[in-house]
């Protein structure tokens, strides 16, 4: 088993990696009490719930089955999850478990840091994303129409449990969602990870179980390192939104479901390195580095040739990382380097996403 902890005091957590840790019974030691409600949805529960049922025999348990996907990631839906905490009379003692990917883990996240005003919930992450970003680092909350992640809390979770097994029944272009956000740690961070994963790019394209797990743990490694140095990202901690002003335009122009998070991440990310060329703080060559790395991945390269750059900007204005009414924009000063910048003229943002368009 890999582990690591995410350092932030009394309220650091552990990481755990390894294959069929859902099986395994020392997770639940993790939770206080014997009052737990699992948060799960309509294609992860016939897969893997019985395996964590299984875990809780004898305890008060309830589950939750939300809708699936990124457009039921709203308040309405998060309700549903009150409701049945409600009407099964749960407690300041129950524990929430997030058992999916990242929609499920940044909801149940949230509706945990929400009933009775917080109750402990731990992370079952069962996609790549979720195992390498979503469910590390305390981010939760939902969607707005207007808005991605407008609405939620820091919050942090007990532990994560990752169990690289159940990544065996990751849809193809789920899995690539997830290996957009591993590139990113490369890019803004680590350079020695970038060079690796671009080496084992085949191998990791072929789900090879060891690459994986490696690189899941480099990746924890990274944003572990990075949200605690900046909890509540105040500074630092916004270099892990690299490529995502971009992404969440896109996502928030298509209505949050014909593009996943991660390829909405991974065309923002080449926006975002074709701008930093353009400013000549890294070489030409390595966007098209990039561009090749998303494209073997079957990543998006494109924009949607609907939105206009004047959309991606009026999207972009509502960006968390505004500050006075101005952009403040994640690029790379250098590979491996990244920073925040409110300095780029609008017409080099807007010539950067013609660039890739
Ligand atoms: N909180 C954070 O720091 C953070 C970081 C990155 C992304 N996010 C959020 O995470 C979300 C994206 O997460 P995601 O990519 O995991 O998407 P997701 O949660 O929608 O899961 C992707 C799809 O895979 C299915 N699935 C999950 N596990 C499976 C498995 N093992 N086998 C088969 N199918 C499985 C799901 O039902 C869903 O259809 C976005 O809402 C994004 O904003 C949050
Ligand atoms: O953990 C973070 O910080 C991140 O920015 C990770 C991102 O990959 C993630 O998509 C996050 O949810 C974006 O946060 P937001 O604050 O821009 O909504
Ligand atoms: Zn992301």
């Amino acid at each position: 088993m890999r582990e690591l902890t995410l350092d932030l005091g009394e309220r650091s957590y552990p990481i755990r990696i390894a294959p069929n840790l859902l099986s395994d019974n020392d997770w639940p030691s993790f939770i206080k009490g014997k009052q737990a409600c699992v948060v799960t949805n309509e294609t992860i529960a016939p897969l893997y719930l019985e395996a964590v049922l299984a875990r809780l025999q004898g305890w008060q348990v309830s589950v939750v089955v939300l809708p699936d996907g990124e457009s039921h990631k709203n308040l309405e839906t998060l309700n549903t999850i009150f409701d049945q905490l409600l009407e099964d009379n749960h407690t300041r003692k129950t524990t929430l478990i997030a058992l999916g990917g990242g929609v499920v883990g940044d909801m149940t996240g949230f509706a945990a840091a929400c009933y009775q005003r917080g109750v402990p919930f731990i992370q079952l992450p069962t996609t790549l994303l979720s195992m390498v970003d979503s469910s590390v680092g305390g981010k939760t909350g939902v969607n707005h129409a207007l808005g991605k992640n407008m609405i939620g809390a820091f919050y942090q979770p007990e532990c994560v449990i990752i169990d690289t097994e159940t990544l065996t029944t990751l849809p193809p272009r789920e899995f690539s969602a997830g290996l957009a956000e591993v590139l990113k740690y490369g890019l803004i961070a680590d350079v020695p990870f970038y060079d690796w994963l671009e080496a084992n790019w085949d191998g990791l394209l072929a789900r090879d179980p060891e690459l994986l797990a490696e690189a899941i743990l480099c990746s924890c490694e990274n944003k572990a390192r990075v949200v605690a140095e900046d909890e509540r990202e105040g500074g630092r901690r916004a270099i892990l939104n690299l490529g995502h002003t971009f992404g969440h335009a896109i996502e928030t122009a298509t209505g949050y479901g014909s593009w996943l998070h991660g390829e909405a991440v991974a065309t923002g990310m080449l926006i975002a390195a074709k701008l930093s060329s353009d400013l000549g703080w890294i070489a030409d060559a390595e966007v098209e580095r990039l561009a090749s790395l998303l494209q073997r991945a079957d990543l998006p390269l494109n924009p949607p040739a609907e939105m206009a750059a004047e959309q991606f900007l009026s999207l972009m204005a509502r960006d968390k990382k505004v500050l006075d009414g101005r952009l403040r924009l994640v690029l790379l000063k250098a590979l491996g380097e990244a920073v925040v910048t409110d300095e780029v003229e609008q017409a080099k943002v807007i010539a950067a996403i013609e660039a890739v368009r």
